[in-house]
């Protein structure tokens, strides 16, 4: 069923106001994995909570009391949840997002401020941290509701909405609510949701809408070295002692190849090979090469051929090396031997890959090859956070709603997409409240999501503010 042509209407009149909008939650630099950011995420959650609460939303902040972070307690921000309508004749769709974003600096490369949202009007984009992820996509639904609002036009399907403030961290704290809550059956929060929706993905290009029914999990893990008390001068102490970065590096370059293959042993021979039929499906989506050396700015696919790269993103898992703490990286040339050194990576997990499979091979494997160093320094592997990968029924209703939406506001058909990144609520959700996920990106496979620079299109936030809408007049007229 159609959106009405006055909805449609009013988003194109009001996008400068919700631009505005967009441009007062980016100003909050809600970053979750940062202690010394946490009254921001707070502050993004009052901010939110308000905007729901002035169109209409009845809400509840939930507590989700406290964890450890670097070793600092900190207080988790809350879940937001909130529900407007509730007529047993309409469907009841949940809607779920995230109000904190990755950390940004402007020294890491970015060519604005990153928590100012910037509207270049030459190219439409819309420069600022958390515009595609996940900010954007939250104020598209404000935008709905925004809408019929003002128009007095009653919703087509009642809403619950769940937002939470520490996706980008693990959500911790989530699970446990959502499991809670679903104990309670009909008296829950989630009692009588008929289906989920969440925006927090991106098309595989910057032309082609997609509907996705694939998320990789993700296992997390912090690899320590120390040895000395405290930092040591090169020229006095090197070649007398063991040096922490020398083992990490070491053990670091063993984790993975340069053309990706995972070296921890058994992690790869869980997932079986695609066949010819499961490869058809990759070579029909509009996608290339190309697509990949615009999205990252420099001609370095690791295959020329599409359906190597493109399984690469969405059934295959991933190891990434992102960073060594401790380590001196400043300007300059300062001849320090780090006492103490902290490897970050994580692996990019699909089915039939869990957590619970993947972290005692990587640990073994770790703690084994350290053995061969050795090293009288000390080793430390951690786990930081997890989350299972998720595949969904793609034939269902929900999405064939979201199929019928996005062809009315883009006037194509979307591409069936599984996404490489991770979203750990999403398998929560389908296994506890029994029903359908969809996964309705908003924003373009070049936007940037966790680097500099990170854009939304203005039409992707106008443009996808209806699509948005217009999925739930869809999901309104269904009659399954
Ligand atoms: C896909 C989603 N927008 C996202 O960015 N998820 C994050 C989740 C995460 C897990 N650890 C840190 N962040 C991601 O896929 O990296
Ligand atoms: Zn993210
Ligand atoms: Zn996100």
């Amino acid at each position: 069923m159609a959106a009405p042509a006055e909805f449609i209407k009013f988003i194109d009149d009001n996008a400068n106001k919700f631009i505005a909008r967009l441009g007062e939650a980016v100003a909050i630099p809600s970053v979750s994995g940062n202690g010394a950011h946490r009254p921001d995420v707070f502050k993004m959650s009052a901010w939110l909570d308000g905007q729901l609460k002035s169109l209409g939303v009845t809400t509840s902040l939930v507590d989700l009391g406290k964890h450890v972070m670097d070793g600092e307690e900190l207080p988790l921000p809350p879940a937001i949840l909130g529900r407007i309508g509730d007529d047993p004749k309409k469907k009841t769709v949940l809607v779920y997002g995230h109000y904190d974003v990755q950390p940004a600096e402007k020294s890491d490369g970015w060519d604005t401020e990153p928590f100012k949202l910037v509207v270049d009007e030459k190219t439409g984009r819309l420069i600022g941290r958390g515009s595609t992820d996940d900010k954007g996509p939250i104020l598209g639904w404000l935008n709905v509701l925004e809408a019929h609002k003002t128009l007095g036009l009653p919703l087509p399907v009642n809403l619950r909405f769940c937002f939470e403030g520490m996706e980008e961290n693990g959500s911790e704290g989530l699970d446990d609510l959502i499991k809670s809550e679903t104990a309670r059956g009909n008296d829950g929060f989630f009692g009588g949701v008929d289906c989920v929706c969440i925006s927090d993905n991106y098309w595989l290009n910057s032309r082609t809408p997609c509907i996705t029914y694939g998320l990789r999990g993700l296992v997390y893990f912090k690899l320590t070295v120390s040895g000395p008390t405290r930092d040591l001068h090169s020229g006095v102490f090197g070649r007398m002692v063991h040096e922490p970065m020398t083992d990490l590096v070491l053990l670091m370059s063993k984790l993975v190849a340069p053309d990706g293959t995972i070296l921890v042993p058994g992690v790869e021979d869980l997932v079986s090979a695609a066949d010819e039929e499961e490869r058809a499906i990759y070579e029909k989506l509009d996608y290339s090469v190309e697509d990949v050396n615009d999205a990252v700015g420099a001609p370095i696919t690791l295959s020329d051929d599409k359906v190597t790269v493109i399984m690469g993103r969405m059934r295959m898992p991933s190891l990434s090396l992102h960073g060594i703490e401790g380590a001196f990286y400043g300007p300059g040339a300062k001849t320090v031997i780090p006492a103490s050194v902290s490897g970050k990576f994580s692996i990019r997990i699909v089915p039939p890959q869990t957590p619970e499979l993947i972290e005692p091979l990587v640990i073994q494997y770790v703690e084994q090859e350290f053995a061969k160093l050795n090293s009288k320094n000390k080793l430390k592997i951690e786990n930081l956070h997890d989350g299972r990968p998720w595949v969904a029924d793609y034939k269902h209703w929900n999405y064939e709603a979201a199929r019928r939406a996005t062809q009315a506001v883009y006037r194509r058909d979307p591409d069936l997409t599984r996404e490489g990144g991770s979203i750990p609520v999403t398998l929560t959700f389908a296994e506890s409240l029994g029903v359908n996920v969809l996964l309705l990106p908003m924003g373009r496979g070049d936007d940037g999501a966790h680097s500099t620079n990170e854009k939304l299109d203005r039409s992707n936030f106008i443009e996808g503010s209806k699509v948005l809408g217009t999925y739930l007049y869809e999901v309104g007229a269904i009659k399954a």
